[in-house]
């Protein structure tokens, strides 16, 4: 009952996000630890914390879904919510996303969203996931991800969306697109993200595998740009945003669009498409069938 009124709420507050900033703590700032003035304050919501630096136009944005950041439907309408918010502040030029849950960025989906669901809940989940990929994608932000923990699948996708990327070095901190290992498929435009950033060929290889990368190999595929001891993402990640915010943003805001619009313009195109799919594909009962296997197996690789 919870549940649901929740993800009502959530769905309400895609298309009117507006809606959710009323009785949530979006919106509302409160100073942040340490901090004083204005540039020190942050903001957020239930499970997006948002740390802005008024001063160098950096926010960081802390995933906070416990226990590994599954892309909830709440999750991915805060997400959306939160960077908006920062993309129509005009102090914000860059954003670093990272995750405020140890040893995990992100799981990717939850898949409790769309295991034993009817169709129309993982319509509306599909659509929110189709939403935060284009904003990420075709953010004007500077984005960078500074990822302190495992980022499988939609949490690959995720960082794949940002302009650069930074891992910690920690074997256990595998990042890669492993959809086809739980029996599904990627759809193109998770495909066409990896394509773009890693080549055809690597790509096909790592599709077809569902490769989940360790650090290194991950650098030398060139899924990531850095790999640095895990007490020095969060500052390699602000050296490399000064990098990026060294160029003037008009230049490098249209040259990011003329490098991406195609790809997102290819999910715009067919977006009802890509969501009738998805769910007739989920909805299929061998394919709920190896989506509980997994989750099951997930829950007793506990303890
Ligand atoms: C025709 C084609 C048309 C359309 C295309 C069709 C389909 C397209 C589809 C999809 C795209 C999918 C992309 C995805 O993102 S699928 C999700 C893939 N994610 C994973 O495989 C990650 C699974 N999780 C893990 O590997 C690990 O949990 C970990 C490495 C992230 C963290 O390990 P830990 O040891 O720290 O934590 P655990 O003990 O494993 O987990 C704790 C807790 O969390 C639950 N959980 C983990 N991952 C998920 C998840 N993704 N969704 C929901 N729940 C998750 C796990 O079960 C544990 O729960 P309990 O505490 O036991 O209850």
């Amino acid at each position: 009952m919870a549940l649901a009124s929740g993800v009502r709420f959530a769905a309400r507050a895609l298309l009117r996000p507006w809606a959710l900033l009323r009785g949530t703590t979006l919106g509302r700032t409160e100073p942040a630890a340490g901090g004083g003035g204005d540039g020190a304050r942050r903001f957020g919501s239930q499970r997006v914390l948002v740390e802005p630096d008024a001063a160098s136009g950096v926010a960081v944005m802390k995933l906070r879904n416990p226990p590994v950041n599954a892309l909830s439907l709440e999750l991915l309408t805060e997400l959306v919510i939160s960077l908006e918010k920062l993309e129509n502040d005009k102090t914000f030029r860059g954003v670093i996303l990272t995750s405020d849950c140890p040893r995990v960025f992100c799981a990717g989906l939850d898949l409790t969203e769309i295991c034993g669901r009817n169709p129309a809940h993982c319509a509306e989940y599909w659509k929110a996931m189709q939403e935060l990929w284009l904003r990420t994608y075709l953010s004007s932000l500077v984005l960078v991800a500074a990822i302190n923990g495992a980022c499988p699948a939609g949490g690959c996708i995720i960082a794949l969306s940002c302009d650069c990327r930074v891992l910690a070095d920690n074997p256990k901190y595998r990042i890669g697109l492993n959809e086809t290992l739980l029996g599904i498929i990627a759809p193109f435009w998770l495909k066409d993200t990896y394509v773009n950033t890693i080549g055809h060929r690597a790509s096909e290889q790592a599709l077809q595998l569902g490769s989940l990368f360790p650090p290194a190999e991950a650098l030398q595929v060139g899924l990531v740009d850095q790999v640095v001891p895990e007490d020095q993402v969060q500052s390699t990640a602000l050296s490399e945003m000064a990098r990026w915010l060294a160029v003037p943003d008009h230049a490098r805001q249209l040259t990011k669009n003329m490098m991406r619009k195609a790809t997102a313009d290819r999910l715009l195109r067919q977006r009802d498409a890509d969501t009738q799919n998805f769910v007739s594909f989920v909805c299929r009962d061998s394919i709920q069938k190896s989506l509980q296997a997994y989750l099951e197996k997930l829950r007793q690789r506990k303890g």
